[in-house]
């Protein structure tokens, strides 16, 4: 039966009109759609490249859907308050929102549908953010799966729904409900001056995501496997930065993959896969430990001596890029820069962390929440429990990364380097330099200072990280 009375879309992190299966839903009610989104303290505690990129996104969106003559509220406050203003507004009779996965968006949302179904408005939540919902996944036992491997050979035969095409038409109401304005949001805010310098790194919306993954398939699939480990090249698809917004889904990106797989994408495709399903693991370990989320996952490591100062200096060094070990500090600024850093290098300065700096992983956690574009609750939270030794799969400990023969066999000709380190270059390149007009002015630094000394001798690093580790009590 249809129902003619406005349905409420409350968008989140699903920041686009294709494959959208709660939009569709709401079009399917044959009623006015309203799509709105809520700056409740989930979008106050982003860290400050994270908003600031979310900002873009919903003013992207914002875009788009008034070119559709639609419209996207902005409201802020506490979701179940704002939810229950609106429908007394606009005498909605549904609230339509995707699903997400981690432990706080889990209990507001569960309290808002409880209490908007005793009001008897239609409160429906749909899949969207993960290929498969972390309850649909199960080892032969009954659990979820604690290691990567086994969980892919699980998944990778599942049929997997094909995408579906945005709708032609969402149905406007006669009048729009009042709007906050991004502008007043100020999204940017904690961003400072690093704003203008990340902006050109940033591929935002729908459209960009969906022809950046066409031209990584038509491009970049045959070699992936191997280049993917090459932080010089532009080989891996940049489609972290959509997915956590939502401007694309995994299952589009899934189908592509599975395409290119099909037209003969052979190991490079088949790649590209596994490593959405690292995304998956991500979300299932979220859903199932979310523990995860903020203390060690392995809960013996509870006691190991990291040290958990903040504002030491050796800290702030690899904060800044100045640990004096070229190929941290040329990803610590190529993260500054971005919003991204590629995968490899974000191994290593993880590794050199938690292991040369001995510095509890949640200090590097946080400081990734606060730079990141392509932040994302679960992939950063598993990266670095993994790296550290003390989450789920993890590389052991005692597998320490030296960046120095890491920078040999994946930057053989310092591409990489050069790209990010500007001290001690006589024409240091452009991206090199933008670092600077990036960084903060109270940080002090100068493209003409001279290159830092190493803050720790690598050897030295790592043999107190291993006697630490062979002295622990668990
Ligand atoms: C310490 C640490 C922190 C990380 N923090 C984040 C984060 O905040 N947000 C984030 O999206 N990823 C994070 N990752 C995972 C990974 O580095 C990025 O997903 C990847 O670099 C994104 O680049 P891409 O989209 O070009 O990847 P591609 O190589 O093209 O991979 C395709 C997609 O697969 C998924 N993926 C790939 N590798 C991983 C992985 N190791 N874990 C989970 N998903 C993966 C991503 O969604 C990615 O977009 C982190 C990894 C580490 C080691």
């Amino acid at each position: 039966m249809s129902d003619t009375s406005p349905t409420i879309l409350w968008l989140r992190r699903d920041l686009r009109l294709a494959d959208h299966p709660a939009l569709l839903a709401a079009v399917k009610r044959s009623g006015p759609v309203i799509p709105v989104f809520i700056r409740d303290h989930s979008v106050d505690s982003l860290g400050a490249a994270p908003k600031w990129r979310l900002g873009l996104s919903l003013a992207q969106l914002a875009k788009r859907l008034d070119d559709m003559s639609s419209q996207l509220i902005f409201r802020s406050g506490e979701a179940m308050a704002v939810l229950e203003q609106l429908i007394s507004e606009t005498g909605a009779t549904a609230v339509h929102w995707s699903r997400l996965y981690d432990p706080d968006a889990i209990a507001r949302d569960t309290l808002i549908k409880g209490a908007l179904k005793q009001r008897g408005v239609e409160a429906e939540s749909f899949a969207g953010h993960v290929l498969f919902e972390p309850w649909t996944v199960e080892t032969k036992t009954g659990g979820f799966y604690r290691v990567y491997s086994p969980m892919w050979r699980a998944v990778r035969d599942r049929t997997v729904p094909e995408p579906q095409a945005a709708p032609s038409k969402l149905p406007a109401p006669e009048t729009w409900p009042e709007t906050e304005t991004l502008d007043q949001w100020a999204m940017g805010a904690a961003m400072k001056r690093g704003a203008p310098v990340c902006l050109p790194h940033q591929r935002v919306g729908e459209e960009a995501a969906r022809d950046r993954l066409d031209w990584f398939m038509a491009n970049s699939i045959p070699p992936y496997k191997d280049d993917r480990n090459m932080p010089a090249l532009d080989a891996t698809s940049g489609m972290s930065e959509n997915l956590t917004y939502g401007e694309i889904s995994p299952r589009q990106c899934w189908h592509a993959g599975q395409r290119a797989l099909d037209e003969g994408g052979g190991r490079g495709a088949e790649h590209w896969l596994k490593e959405l399903v690292w995304r998956e693991f991500a979300y299932h370990l979220v859903y199932h430990t979310p523990e995860i989320l903020a203390g060690n996952w392995k809960s013996d490591w509870d006691a190991f001596p990291w040290n958990e100062d903040e504002d030491h200096p050796e800290v702030a060094a690899w904060k800044q890029g100045r640990t004096g070990e070229p190929f941290v500090d040329a990803a610590m600024r190529e993260m500054y820069v971005t919003g991204k850093m590629h995968n490899r290098a974000r191994m290593i300065v993880a590794s050199y962390l938690t292991k040369h700096l001995m510095t509890h992983w949640k200090i590097g956690m946080r400081w990734f929440e606060d730079c990141l574009t392509d932040w994302d609750i679960a992939a950063n939270a598993m990266g670095w429990q993994w790296t550290a030794g003390s989450g789920p799969d993890a590389a052991p400990y005692f597998r320490i990364f030296n960046p120095e023969t890491q920078a040999e066999k994946f930057d053989p000709d310092g591409v990489y380097r050069r790209r990010w380190i500007a001290e001690g270059h006589e024409n240091p390149t452009k991206t090199a330099l933008s670092y600077f007009d990036a960084v903060p002015k109270s940080w002090n630094l100068s493209a003409s200072a001279l290159y830092p000394e190493r803050i720790v001798d690598l050897s030295g690093g790592r043999n107190r990280a291993l006697q630490a580790y062979e002295a622990r009590t668990f």
